[in-house]
């Protein structure tokens, strides 16, 4: 890390502003020192628990300041790797036309990759993670634990996109003469999933670019509270930075952040369906979150509602268009013209229609839980346990203890793998990553299943007090 933050620091990446007056220089010089890019605003530290590697506050950062200035010479870019390579620029010509810019962007990550020590990146690419979870790496298994049809799809879309990517792609890597390991799909999804976690957005090209230290934050859902922005007006909301005209990428505090804090940034609003399949992690609360049941042709069709509007809420909540497209359907189709204008207003259009929606929304969220092949609570238990085993000192006992040996047989099966902890040895590194991956898939499911349920609650309360509504009347 030192390396990389010393080379940065050569190409002018910075944590401080560049000084107003000349007679500051010498003080900013005295503060960050050439050996690290960082330090003043920035420092690197692990959050084990919120994303691990990032960049802590090394001071009191006040929302709206600059945090970091990458320059363009320290960005990795298409454009760049083929300026300075022409051999790699006259290849990549010839295959342009039928590769999308994320394809060329990975291949010439690829490329730089394969030059090794003789690459001016090689520093930035040693400090990239080796491996990834984003969905594209899940295999059959940890596809399947998924459990929900519509995320297995996703997945499954996901593998076989970049699957056919990589083959459109091949004719050019061989041309350009990749070693065997390069040329393999396990390289392409390993790229593919640096391009897809780690690239910040610019105007020139739509694959976006690699940021040296600019790709060590972490991210956080944009509308959390702890953003602070709710009562700022939209025009004067601060972005977490872009590629700006002084020829550098600046990134932003987007909040005050106490000194030791990690700072954020909000890469987008994402469901975590989402970040798992772009960034391979998921949040246990995710503001952004739409859990999708399966709805019949006649209500996604029925109104102007796109059928990416119709979902619930973390909190169990419908959303506007969902409740919307409800209370039409369950409406008498010659009445429904007739109350158009209340339904687009989202008001409730009688205490019965209401009731009727409510109780085929729980119908339908309790038919989608029994149809899943296992409960939430032991998926809650299940992420216990696949959390302990990964650290297990004593897997053999801790599996006996568990209760989940039969769920374990079948995962060894999978990978031919006999289990021999006797001697507390470790699992190897392909089965930790699986692992991990699992754990990953588990904790989706839950979350999805826990979002049914509390929708059911919220319907059975409201179900409750129009009843009681009714027999007033
Ligand atoms: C741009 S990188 C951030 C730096 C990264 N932690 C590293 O060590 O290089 C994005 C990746 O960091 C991890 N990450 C970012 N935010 C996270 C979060 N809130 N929770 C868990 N993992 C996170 C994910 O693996 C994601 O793909």
């Amino acid at each position: 890390m030192e390396a990389l933050l010393r080379w940065a620091a050569e190409l002018g990446v910075s944590d401080s502003p560049p000084p107003p007056f000349p007679s500051s220089a010498s003080a900013d010089a005295s503060s960050s020192s050439p050996s690290s890019c960082i330090g003043r605003s920035l420092v690197v530290a692990d959050f084990p628990n919120a994303g691990g590697r990032s960049l802590a506050a090394a001071r009191d950062l006040r929302r709206g300041e600059l945090v970091l200035r990458v320059p363009r010479a320290a960005l990795l870019t298409s454009d760049r790797v083929v300026a300075d390579d022409p051999r790699v620029a006259a290849f990549v010509s010839a295959h342009r036309h039928h590769l999308s810019a994320v394809q060329i962007l990975i291949v010439c990550l690829l490329a730089e990759v394969e030059k090794g020590r003789n690459s001016v990146w090689y520093t930035y690419l040693s400090q990239l993670p080796s491996y990834y979870t984003v969905l594209a790496t899940f295999n059959d298994f940890e596809v399947e634990a998924l459990q929900v049809d519509d995320a297995i799809w996703v997945a499954q879309k996901a593998t076989s996109a970049i699957k056919s990517d990589w083959e459109d792609a091949t004719p050019l890597m061989k041309e350009l003469d990749f070693k065997p390991k390069l040329l393999m799909f396990k390289s392409w999804i390993w790229a593919f999933a640096t391009v897809s976690s780690r690239t910040l957005h610019i105007e020139w090209d739509e694959a976006g670019c690699l940021c040296p230290v600019g790709d060590l934050f972490n991210y956080a859902a944009p509308d959390d509270t702890s953003f602070e922005e709710d009562d700022i007006p939209e025009a004067e909301r601060l972005t977490d930075g872009g590629y700006e005209d002084s020829n550098a990428y600046c990134l932003y505090a987007r909040k005050n952040y106490k000194k030791g804090e990690q700072v954020l940034l909000g890469y987008g609003t994402y469901t975590n369906l989402e970040l798992l399949e772009h960034y391979g992690f998921l949040l246990s609360e995710n503001p952004n979150e739409k859990t999708f049941i399966q709805l019949d042709v006649d209500i996604c069709s029925i109104g102007t509602w796109p059928r990416d509007s119709l979902y619930i809420h973390p909190n169990g909540l419908p959303s506007f268009a969902l409740l919307c497209a409800l209370r039409l359907w369950a409406t008498p189709v010659n009445r429904r013209k007739a109350v158009s204008h209340q339904i687009y207003s989202g008001s409730m259009l009688s205490t019965e229609n209401e009731m009727e929606i409510m109780k085929w929304l729980i119908s339908k969220c309790e038919g989608t839980l029994q149809q899943l092949p296992t409960p939430v609570e032991f998926d809650e238990s299940l992420l216990v346990f696949l959390h302990k085993i990964q650290n297990s000192t004593n897997c053999r006992t801790d599996l006996k203890q568990s209760g989940f040996e039969q769920e374990f047989a079948v995962f060894l099966r999978f990978h031919r793998l006999e289990l021999d902890c006797s001697d507390n040895s470790q699992f190897p590194v392909r089965i930790l990553r699986s692992l991990e991956r699992w754990e990953l898939a588990v904790q989706w499911r839950c979350n999805y299943k826990k979002t049914l349920k509390k929708c059911i609650s919220y319907c059975e309360s409201l179900v409750h007090e129009l009843s009681l509504q009714l027999n007033k009347q």
